[in-house]
């Protein structure tokens, strides 16, 4: 196929060939013998990035049945890669002084102080002023959004950090550790979310990842998970995507929210890749 640059004007890129230069990329990515960090993995992946947040008029919904098994398989890798990059800056973070003092190394630091600071507006403009408990589920070994809503947003809410992999949460801990005030107020355990149950009737407010569940039927099973121990009148800050976006991550969509008052859904169109769905729990 024949390569071609896509021009970054702000005109709307036809969707077949951003499918096309996507599927380009794909086909890279799956050659990789690691999808740990290197120049070539950062490269790679930061050229999907940019061309994923290109306007482009795409629905998923529409995709070939080869363009969406192509996309199952582009999610899985970026998910991995993510996971991979994550721990291997946090591993690098706590190996200096005053980790906290070096978050803005981390590659796409920029892109989630722009979305804590959405989904902090959101949580604002929906009545979610000054929560006590707040969860976080997917965290991660970078634990970025729940470090910035703390030191930025939230300054006297506690975070309660949850991640199925030990590894993860052993070295945000550490990330963590070197402010005192803050360590306070941010944990991290160790749990698979489909394992809580009545942990999470404690929050006023759960954020949930975008990479947690990532098949829909995984998605909605957690959704509904979450839903049934949630306390009523809580919050549910749910990560998605929409158009080229959601072929870095999984899309949740308004019906796959059974049984919650949906508040809002926004999609970002600058360089912030995450869609913010905010739902709330009834009160009967
Ligand atoms: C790498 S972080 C990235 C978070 C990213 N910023 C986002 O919004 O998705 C995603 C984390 O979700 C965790 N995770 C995946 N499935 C999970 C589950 N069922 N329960 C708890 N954590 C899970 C993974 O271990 C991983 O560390």
């Amino acid at each position: 196929m024949a390569s071609f640059q896509i021009s970054n004007s702000e005109t709307q890129i036809p969707a077949q060939l951003l499918i096309a230069r996507i599927t380009q990329l794909h086909s890279s990515i799956s050659k990789l013998d690691s999808l740990r960090p290197s120049k070539q993995v950062n490269a790679l992946f930061s050229q999907l990035v940019k061309l994923c947040i290109l306007p482009c008029d795409i629905d998923i919904m529409d995709l070939s049945k080869e363009a969406q098994v192509m996309r199952e398989s582009l999610m899985n890798l970026c998910g991995r890669a993510e996971g991979f990059l994550e721990l291997e800056f946090a591993t690098l973070l706590v190996s200096v002084p005053q980790p906290l003092n070096n978050l803005n190394l981390f590659p796409y630091y920029s892109n989630y102080v722009l979305l804590a600071n959405l989904e902090h507006k959101i949580l604002l403009d929906n009545g979610l002023v000054h929560p006590h408990k707040v969860a976080f589920v997917g965290s991660g070994p970078m634990p970025l959004t729940s470090m910035i809503m703390a030191t930025h947003h939230m300054k006297s809410t506690n975070f309660d950090n949850f991640d199925i992999d030990e590894k993860a949460n052993d070295v945000a801990r550490k990330i963590v550790a070197s402010d005192a005030e803050l360590a306070k107020r941010m944990k991290f355990e160790t749990h698979d979310v489909m394992k809580l149950r009545e942990r999470l009737g404690e929050y006023d407010c759960i954020f949930l990842a975008a990479l947690v569940g990532m098949k829909k039927e995984e998605k909605i099973k957690i959704l509904g998970h979450i839903g049934k121990y949630m306390k009523e009148g809580s919050v549910l800050l749910v990560r998605s995507a929409k158009g080229a976006r959601a072929f870095l991550y999984p899309v949740v969509e308004e019906h796959d929210l059974l049984g919650f008052e949906l508040l809002t859904i926004f999609h970002p169109n600058n360089e912030v890749v995450n869609s913010v769905v905010l739902v709330r729990k009834p009160t009967f």
